[in-house]
């Protein structure tokens, strides 16, 4: 039997950056991985595919060059799987690479098969050949992720009814889809299929979608795909969806029933504890599958961690790396800063992408903050013209007394990187004043902070305005 400081179980993004961050502190280090793959969903299955592929939808459909070189222009007609998976599978084996590289040289040991706790210091793996191996461990740290959500009445295929895990395993690109779930996995694919001519209907049972971000981008996000030929159908339940030789039929709960090549079910997903025998430990996941931990990612066992998408929302490659990290620091004593959750940025890979980083305006005027809004249009900055990017937008929430900022809110070309401008100035307490006063390289659409942050000051300059001329008004009237 093997001892060690820390064993990991699950080598995603979470799994890794603990077992890295435990080796650096001096400790011994495991990671256990069922799949002969290490990188977890991110680099197999979620994150990274479908990145990759949709750089490759935007390549071949030249669809962000249209606006320069006509609506016709394409890189590529026919556009297949193979075109596709080609780079996806390139820039997958780069990952995996990267990671097998990082973990050996820093004397991670890597045991693969499956984890299963026989009591809170004491695991078992299983190996794919039935090989039982046992392993002790001062600390643990869970990170075993998620699976997508199967409803009972849905019979998954992996070619016509297929969940994000099957999707990239598609043997052609369908003329026709429908996706359940308006969440960000539906959302994106959503994007990408309709990029590559797929006729998608999305459905979706709450009223909106992605009601976390600012609602005018995402009625313009709407408006770009509603161009692109997506159907919304909000509101609406999905009650069964049905195989048939010539295709499929979804029939939702109002009665209707949407005729498609396939069906991509992404509504929500599942941690997967089921199989970890976590009760051993003594622990129990809430009825889907998560763990509950505290401040420090310690889960109700003290030398039990849990991190990344096991644990719940925020549920982000990027956010799970932190909480491993975080946790190997606090199971060894090793001091870590403080997290600023409402720093936090949120980054949409669709077709236009989106992300922002703190408040919205419907969270500011319900909390009665008063502020004002700066906007730059990319087709005002020469880098969107250069670009042929006409739509896009960068929105800056401004304190209307502080002068700080409250929110930043992008769409379009490159909004992903550009939100984190924002991002540092608002964790430096900067105000909107930092960003007039800056030069910006020219011609980027990082001058956008400099046209939006005028834009908001000007709005503000002209209330101080009229504020004042009316105060000298008063002033006309008493004196008369
Ligand atoms: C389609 C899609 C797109 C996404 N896009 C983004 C994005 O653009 N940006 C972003 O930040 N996030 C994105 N995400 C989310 C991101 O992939 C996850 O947040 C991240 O992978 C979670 O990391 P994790 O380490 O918690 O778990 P995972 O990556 O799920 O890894 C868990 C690992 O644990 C292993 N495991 C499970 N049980 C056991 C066991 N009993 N024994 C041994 N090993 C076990 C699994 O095999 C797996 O390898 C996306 C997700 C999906 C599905
Ligand atoms: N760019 C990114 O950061 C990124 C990309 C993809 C995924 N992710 C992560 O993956 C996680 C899972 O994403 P997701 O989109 O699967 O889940 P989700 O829970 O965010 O969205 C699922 C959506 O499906 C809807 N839904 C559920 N059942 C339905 C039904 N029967 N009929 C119609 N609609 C139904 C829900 O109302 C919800 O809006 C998210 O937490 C997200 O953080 C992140």
């Amino acid at each position: 039997m093997d001892h060690y400081d820390l064993v990991v179980i699950g080598s995603g993004p979470a799994g890794q950056k603990a077992a890295i961050a435990a080796a650096k502190l001096g400790k011994r280090a495991a990671v256990v991985e069922r799949r002969d793959m290490v990188g977890g969903v991110c680099i197999n299955t979620g994150t990274i595919p479908s990145k990759t592929m949709r750089e490759a939808v935007l390549y071949l459909t030249g669809l962000n060059q249209r606006e320069l070189y006509g609506q016709s222009y394409r890189l590529k007609n026919e556009i297949t799987v193979a075109d596709l998976s080609a780079r996806t599978m390139h820039v997958v084996g780069k990952e995996i690479d990267v990671i097998q590289n990082q973990l050996s040289r820093n004397r991670v040991n890597l045991i693969l098969g499956s984890a299963t706790f026989v009591s809170p210091h004491e695991i078992d793996v299983e190996g794919a050949s039935g090989d039982l191996k046992k392993v002790t461990a001062d600390k643990v740290v869970i990170a075993v992720g998620t699976r997508p959500a199967r409803p009972s009445g849905v019979d998954f295929d992996g070619a016509t009814i297929v969940d994000s895990d099957q999707i990239l395993g598609m043997d052609h690109v369908p003329p026709s889809m429908v996706v359940v779930g308006a969440g960000v996995i539906g959302i994106e694919y959503a994007s990408m299929f309709a990029a590559l001519g797929t006729k998608v209907t999305v459905i979706e049972k709450r009223p909106s979608m992605l009601d976390f971000c600012d609602r005018e981008i995402i009625e313009a996000l709407q408006y770009q795909l509603r161009e692109r030929g997506v159907t919304f159908r909000f509101g609406e339940s999905v009650l069964s969806v049905e195989r048939h030789p010539s295709g499929t039929l979804t029939v939702l709960e109002s009665g209707k029933k949407i005729p498609a090549d396939t069906v991509l079910y992404s509504a929500g997903r599942q941690g997967v504890t089921d199989e970890l025998k976590v009760d051993a430990a003594g622990l129990t996941p809430d009825s889907r599958g998560r763990l509950t931990v505290d401040a420090d990612c310690r889960t109700e066992v003290g030398h039990i961690y849990a991190v990344g998408d096991v644990i719940g929302f925020p549920a982000l490659a990027a956010t799970s790396m932190e909480q491993g990290r975080r946790a190997a620091y606090h199971a060894f004593g090793e001091p870590v800063g403080q997290t600023r959750a409402e720093l936090q940025p949120i980054g949409i890979y669709s077709i236009p992408e989106i992300s922002y980083v703190g408040r919205t305006e419907d969270e500011l005027t319900k909390d009665n903050v008063p502020f004002e809004v700066g906007i730059a249009r990319y087709r005002e900055l020469a880098r969107g013209a250069i670009m042929g990017d006409s739509f896009g937008m960068l929105k800056l929430l401004v304190h209307a007394d502080r002068r700080t900022l409250l929110g930043v809110h992008a769409f379009g070309s490159n909004a992903t990187e550009l939100v984190h401008i924002g991002q540092t100035v608002m964790g430096c307490d900067g105000t909107v004043d930092y960003l007039v006063d800056s030069v910006f390289n020219y011609p980027t659409l990082a001058e956008g902070y400099k046209v939006a942050a005028l834009d908001a000051v000007n709005k503000m300059r002209a209330i101080e305005r009229v504020r004042a001329e009316g105060h000298s008004g008063d002033l006309d009237l008493d004196v008369g």
